[in-house]
C-alpha cells in the first residue's frame, strides 16, 4: 500500500521537511530540513546574505517563502546539487531522531510519495505522476539505514 503524506499534522507528518526535527550539518544547527534545503540555495550565489536570515526564520514556512523569492540568484550549480543536498539533511534527520527513524523504518517496503498538490519535483504533484523526489530520497534513506544497522548488529 502506497503511503502518501504531505503536511506535518496528516498521518506520516514526520516525513515532511517542515516537520520539528533539528539537524546538525558542518557543526551549524537547522531547526529543520526546511530551513537548512533553502539556505543552500544561495551558497556561493551573490544573495548569500539571505542564508543567516533563513537560518534565523520562525517557522519553516518562512525559510521556504524566504528561499522561494523569485529576485534572488540562486547558485548556478543548484539543479545539479539540489537532490544530494536534499539526501544528506534527509539522511542526518533520521540518523538524528530515534523516534522517526522507527517510523520510517516500521514502512517496510513501502512506496513513499509527497502528496504535494503543487510540486511535482519533490511531490507527485496534483496529477499524482510527479517524480517524488522527496519520497524516493525517503526510500534510499530508509534503507540505508537498514544497511547500517545490520551492519552494527543492534537489529539482530
Ligand atoms: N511539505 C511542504 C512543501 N514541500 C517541500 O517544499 C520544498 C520544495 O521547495 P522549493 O524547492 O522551494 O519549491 C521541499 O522540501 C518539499 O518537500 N511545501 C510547502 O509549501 N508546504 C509544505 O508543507
Amino acid at each position: 500500500m502506497t503511503i502518501y503524506f504531505y503536511k506535518v499534522w496528516q498521518p506520516y507528518g514526520c516525513f515532511s521537511n517542515f516537520s520539528p526535527h533539528g539537524i546538525h550539518i558542518q557543526s551549524t544547527y537547522w531547526p529543520t530540513v526546511e530551513h537548512y534545503y533553502q539556505a543552500q540555495k544561495f551558497v556561493g550565489s551573490i544573495d548569500a546574505a539571505i542564508i543567516p536570515l533563513i537560518h534565523a526564520a520562525a517557522t519553516p514556512e518562512e525559510a521556504a517563502a524566504l528561499g522561494r523569492c523569485s529576485t534572488r540568484q540562486l547558485r548556478r550549480d543548484w539543479d545539479l546539487v539540489k537532490t544530494e543536498i536534499m539526501r544528506e539533511a534527509v539522511l542526518k534527520k533520521f540518523i538524528t531522531h530515534s523516534d522517526i527513524r522507527e517510523v520510517l523504518l516500521k514502512t517496510g517496503d513501502e512506496i513513499l510519495v509527497e502528496n504535494s498538490p503543487t510540486d511535482s519535483f519533490w511531490g507527485c504533484g496534483a496529477n499524482r505522476a510527479g517524480l517524488n523526489h522527496l519520497g524516493k530520497t525517503l526510500m534510499s534513506v530508509r534503507e540505508e539505514i537498514r544497511n547500517l544497522l545490520s551492519l552494527t548488529g543492534i537489529y539482530e
